[in-house]
């Protein structure tokens, strides 16, 4: 056995997202956003669930704070609902979604947790993509609006900020591939928002330190390791890219100004270049305080000129799995983490999430998830070993506090620490929970 331990100041969190987790879809004035349109058309959701209930963390925000405190976490990352403040994403405030989110940190900072706000976690008013959506710039504007407004209400109380959440599944997961809202299928739909998202979290920074508003903000791409099949520059090549739509896609334009050239010219090639005004790229650049990093998976690929666009084949060589399919590589986890900072500097991290997917249920009181507890050791374990090959991680953010609505999955799939009985609402903490706040009270493990 070998004992990992994880540094003294290091932040130890959970993180949420408003539409998996409130509820309260059309309560105390909230707008609908592009989830309730795309979970309410038939065929987009696993079981046709969708979030008009989902935790109901809406009213019970209290009780799943007392369930933080208990945890012991020093930081909870969750989102803000901008239909919630914005019901037609510009204009008129919402008084009394304003009122519900001081009083939700009011009640974090009044129990010892540090609030991490992420201002856009995939949840755009519906009016807005009525006119467009993200492939609108108006849309960028009318984000700069709503970050303004929430940084200034916010400003003293909330000193950790993420703009966008996901961007790659924003833009092309679902404009692209179609899997999320608003479910589109343009390669050239999914480029131009991937531009305008960038331009939506330069411009935020921007404002951000305009204001001069107190603590530190960042952004939160998703990444996913891709270990060539083989050394065969076919293999290489198509890894690289399978990878540079995650990494160099997202991150060569915040950290060094501009889009990498062999995804520009692939994107080119099939008929996609992203639209770039004068201005852009120096805006998109803005330097910034932390990058938030996702991560959950990785695989083996190979070139395979059949295999989509990228032309890159996730092959299945006998990974574990998780219950949602996704395979278990802690591995790829240390190789991606080495990777960003070697390309981009030592910028500091947080793991903003990573969690992993098993449907254990509640059986005489109890949730045995030993599977979470093994992936949560060693995913945590290439972060110690990261840490120690100079890569600067500050924190980590198990997803997710609690089992919740996991987008086009829907409820079938559980990411919690806690489990929710989606029909009475209650909670139950699982084994991980347990397991979770021994390692943030002693921060270290055996493995
Ligand atoms: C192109 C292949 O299409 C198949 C489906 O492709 C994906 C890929 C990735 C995801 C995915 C889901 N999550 C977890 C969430 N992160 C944010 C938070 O809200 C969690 O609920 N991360 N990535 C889903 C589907």
């Amino acid at each position: 056995m070998a004992i990992i331990q994880l540094p003294k100041d290091f932040q130890w969190g959970v993180a949420t997202a408003a539409y998996q987790i409130e509820g309260a879809y059309n309560e105390d004035g909230r707008g609908l956003s592009i989830w309730d349109t795309f979970s309410h058309t038939p065929g987009k959701v696993r079981n046709g669930d969708n979030g008009d209930i989902a935790c109901d963390s809406y009213h019970r925000y209290k009780e799943d704070i007392k369930l933080m405190k208990e945890l012991g976490v020093d930081i909870y990352r969750f989102s803000i609902s901008w239909p919630r403040i914005f019901p037609t994403g510009r204009g008129p405030v919402n008084s009394k979604g304003l009122e519900f989110y001081h009083h939700f940190v009011d009640e974090l900072i009044a129990n010892g947790i540090e609030p991490m706000c992420t201002l856009y976690h995939w949840d755009l008013p519906q009016s807005l993509q009525d006119i467009g959506g993200w492939a609108n710039r108006e849309v960028v504007e009318a984000f700069v609006e709503y970050s303004t407004f929430i940084f200034k209400e916010f400003n003293g109380k909330i000193k950790k900020w993420i703009t966008i959440n996901e961007p790659w599944c924003i833009s092309f997961l679902s404009n692209y591939e179609g899997k999320h809202a608003p479910g589109n299928h343009n390669l050239q739909l999914a480029v131009t928002i991937s531009h305008h998202l960038l331009l939506a979290h330069g411009k935020a920074v921007k404002a951000f330190r305009n204001l001069g508003i107190e603590g530190e903000i960042g952004y939160a791409p998703n990444v996913e390791w891709i270990e060539p099949f083989s050394s065969k520059q076919e293999d290489q090549d198509a890894c690289h890219r399978g990878m540079g739509i995650f990494i160099e896609w997202f991150f060569d334009p915040v950290f060094k100004g501009k889009y990498p050239d062999f995804m520009l010219d692939w994107f080119e090639q099939n008929g996609a270049v992203p639209e770039i005004q004068e201005g852009d790229m120096q805006m998109i650049s803005q330097p910034i305080d932390f990058v938030g990093i996702n991560f959950y998976t990785g695989s083996v690929g190979r070139y395979n000129k059949e295999a989509g666009l990228l032309e890159v084949e996730k092959i299945n060589i006998g990974y574990q799995t998780t219950d949602i399919g996704w395979n278990i590589y802690p591995e790829g986890f240390y190789k991606v983490l080495n990777k960003i900072n070697n390309q981009y500097g030592n910028i500091p991290i947080y793991i903003t999430e990573n969690g992993a997917c098993y449907n254990d249920e509640v059986i005489n009181g109890r949730v045995k998830d030993e599977g979470r507890i093994e992936y949560l050791k060693q995913h945590l374990t290439s972060i110690r070993r990261s840490i120690e090959t100079g890569v600067n991680i500050k924190g980590y953010f198990a997803w997710s506090l609690l089992d919740n609505f996991e987008w086009a999955e829907g409820y079938d799939m559980r990411f919690g620490l806690v489990h929710i009985n989606f029909h009475t609402l209650e909670r139950t903490k699982k084994d991980s929970y347990y397991w979770y706040k021994k390692i943030v009270r002693n921060r270290w493990f055996e493995i």
